[in-house]
């Protein structure tokens, strides 16, 4: 059996724990044989999908597993992270000539948001007679669409809950609920998952009453906690918590991505020396009410970090506006007053509570969770889907506050949206807004995984992953310093867009010594030219180019004021611009050559 893994992360998330001890291949006298086998490989395709847990956002976890007929596994794969080779690929390649009438099983249906149906098309070329998903994609633009692509080539595909059914099966469906819940949540809630985390004593303390607090769960469980940040695209802390305990809130468990910090301050009376204002290892945004000092938001500015002002700070505005930023997954540790507002907000989905077997005791130490305004135990929230597990000395409790939502009712389309919701106004028509790669135009984006082969100053073609990687590394081209040539290396040979874009962005701010000095007015046509590329060798994305014909397209980035349209429309939208600009040339080439064929004919 060979493993394509796409990754380094092996931990398994205690988010499958559950689900996978209730469903063990050899203790199920009742399941028919097959349907025991089918369920085995369909949680081990959501083991692999959440190896890479935290690193394909906003992307899915996708996971794949190929067993020969005999029951042997032939080769597995995992996608590490967006725009890297999906996982049914890797599978396929690693299964080789086993793969010929073999059966494939996918935590998820793919999702081929980029038109080139690339995973279908693997396992189609690769002789695979059956299909078996786990659960079919919760973006309603994609759902069912590799399921009837699969099935119009002939392959029989069985999908768990629609075409097996039996309790075996179902439990298996519920890993793969579960790897993917954070991106089921979001489309379904239009806010981040967001898991709560606390580390208590045994009565109940996340703090003694003088609010020290470090450390109360054992150094082991804190490494998971590192492991769980890994997973996350931010942490969320209150102001208070910043003052206490100068956290870093950093994921430092070596490997995996570095999560954005969110400090959510409403007075802003903050230090002004804090370990979360030193930005080399990883962002820090700080959320305020408008208007809150002022002089201090200059400072955090100066320091790199980025002020967001709210009208009014909640957790759920505060939540809408980084799911418009595109986070998928947020892991909140805070003290007891922000985690009561967020739970009374509605947006906290999980739970992960550390109970360490000590007692502090202390009439005024705080709790993991303040004032609910409940009055009776029967109001109490009870935890969907518990998990228990020992960490060291201590006891992991988890939990879901709120169910993961059922995907059988359709997850309504943005459009549908609007119909449902009168006070959500719809876009313009005639705008085409794209964004994030799974969108039904992602393949506009410059993390679409589309690798482009560009001239270098000499003029040898190299090949770059993405349109990202080669942006990124312009920056540095060309810089006479061997740290600027490091800088283009390790860019180039950036596994994800996301990782070129945090290499180059990182570099940018941390040595702008190393950026070329022509680089604001060279970097329109650097975009220009990698774009040019792209839409040039993919006939696929060229046809999707010119089918929008008569559209203004706006990249829907609601904070990259240069390349995108900003929130309300005050960016500049140069990538929307310049992808007109090229679909009017090519449209030109096209009617040029038409009127030639036709003067020719
Ligand atoms: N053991 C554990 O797991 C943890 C323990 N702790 C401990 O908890 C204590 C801090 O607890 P606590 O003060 O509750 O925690 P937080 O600081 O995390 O949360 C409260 C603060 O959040 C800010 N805030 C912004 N918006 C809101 C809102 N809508 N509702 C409520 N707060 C908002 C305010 O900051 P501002 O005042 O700046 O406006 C407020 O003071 C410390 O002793 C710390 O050591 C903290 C985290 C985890
Ligand atoms: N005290 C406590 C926790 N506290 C949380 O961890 C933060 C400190 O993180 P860092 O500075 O990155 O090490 C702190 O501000 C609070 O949010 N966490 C735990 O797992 N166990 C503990 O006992």
């Amino acid at each position: 059996m060979a493993l394509a893994l796409g990754g380094t992360q092996t931990h398994l998330s205690p988010l499958l724990c559950r689900a996978a001890s209730n469903d063990n291949y050899s203790n199920a006298p009742i399941a028919t044989a097959s349907h025991a086998r089918d369920a085995s490989y369909v949680r081990r395709a959501a083991e692999l999908a959440d190896m890479s847990a935290g690193s394909t956002s906003p992307h899915p976890n996708f996971g794949c597993v190929i067993a020969t007929s005999s029951g042997a596994v032939a080769g597995e794969g995992f996608l590490y992270a967006q725009g890297t080779k999906p996982a049914e690929i890797l599978a396929v390649e690693a299964a080789g000539e086993s793969c010929r009438r073999s059966t494939a099983y996918l935590n998820m249906e793919p999702g081929d948001c980029h038109g080139d149906h690339a995973a279908v098309a693997a396992l189609v070329e690769a002789g695979i007679e059956r299909v078996v998903v786990g659960i079919r994609h919760p973006l309603q633009h994609l759902r069912g669409n590799a399921v009837r692509a699969l099935r119009g080539h002939g392959v029989q595909v069985d999908v768990v809950g629609e075409d097996l059914k039996s309790k075996i099966i179902e439990n298996a469906r519920k890993s793969c609920l579960l790897v993917n819940a954070p991106l089921i949540c979001r489309a379904a809630s239009r806010v981040p998952f967001s898991v709560l985390k606390y580390a208590m004593t045994l009565d109940g303390k996340i703090a003694a009453s003088s609010g020290h607090a470090a450390w109360i769960s054992s150094k082991i469980s804190r490494s998971r906690v590192f492991e769980m940040r890994g997973r996350s695209d931010a942490i969320v802390v209150g102001g208070n918590t910043v003052r206490r305990d100068n956290p870093r809130l950093t994921a430092r468990h070596g490997g995996g991505h570095m999560p954005m910090r969110i400090v959510m301050s409403q007075s802003l009376d903050l230090p002004e020396e804090a370990s979360l204002w030193d930005v080399s290892d990883a962002s820090t945004i700080v959320v305020t009410q408008r208007g809150a000092r002022k002089s201090f938001q200059k400072l955090l500015a100066s320091k790199g970090v980025e002020v967001v002002e709210f009208d009014i700070l909640n957790p759920r505005d505060v939540m809408e506006y980084f799911h418009d930023r595109g986070y998928l997954s947020v892991l909140w540790e805070c003290g007891g007053t922000l985690a009561a507002s967020a739970i009374s907000a509605g947006i906290i989905h999980k739970v992960f509570a550390f109970i360490a077997p000590k007692i502090i005791g202390g009439k005024y130490a705080p709790s993991p969770v303040g004032e609910l305004g409940m009055v009776q135990m029967t109001q109490a929230l009870d935890l969907i889907d518990v998990c228990y597990e020992q960490v060291g000395p201590d006891m992991l409790i988890s939990g879901f506050l709120q169910p993961i939502p059922d995907l059988t009712p359709v997850i309504p389309s943005v459009e549908e949206t609007y119909a449902i919701d009168p006070t959500v106004t719809p876009y313009e028509s005639k705008i085409i807004f794209f964004y994030k790669t799974w969108d039904p135009y992602g393949a506009f984006s410059n993390f679409s995984p589309h690798p482009i082969q560009m001239p270098d100053v000499n003029g040898d073609y190299a090949t770059w992953l993405s349109v990202e990687h080669f942006y990124q590394a312009q920056k540095f081209v060309g810089v006479d310093d061997p740290l600027a040539q490091d800088c283009v290396e390790r860019i180039k040979s950036a596994k994800s867009p996301e990782e070129a874009a945090r290499l180059g962005r990182s570099m940018q701010r941390q040595c702008p010594d190393l950026v070329r000095s022509d680089w604001e007015s060279a970097k329109i046509d650097a975009m220009y030219r990698a774009v040019k590329c792209k839409f040039s060798i993919y006939p696929h994305l060229n046809s999707m180019l010119l089918s929008t014909a008569g559209y203004v397209l706006v990249e829907a980035s609601p904070h990259d004021l240069f390349w995108g349209g900003g929130r309300d429309g005050e960016g500049l939208n140069y990538l929307g611009r310049l992808l007109m600009q090229l679909r009017s040339e090519f449209l030109g080439e096209s009617s040029a050559s038409n009127q030639n064929s036709f003067l020719a004919g």
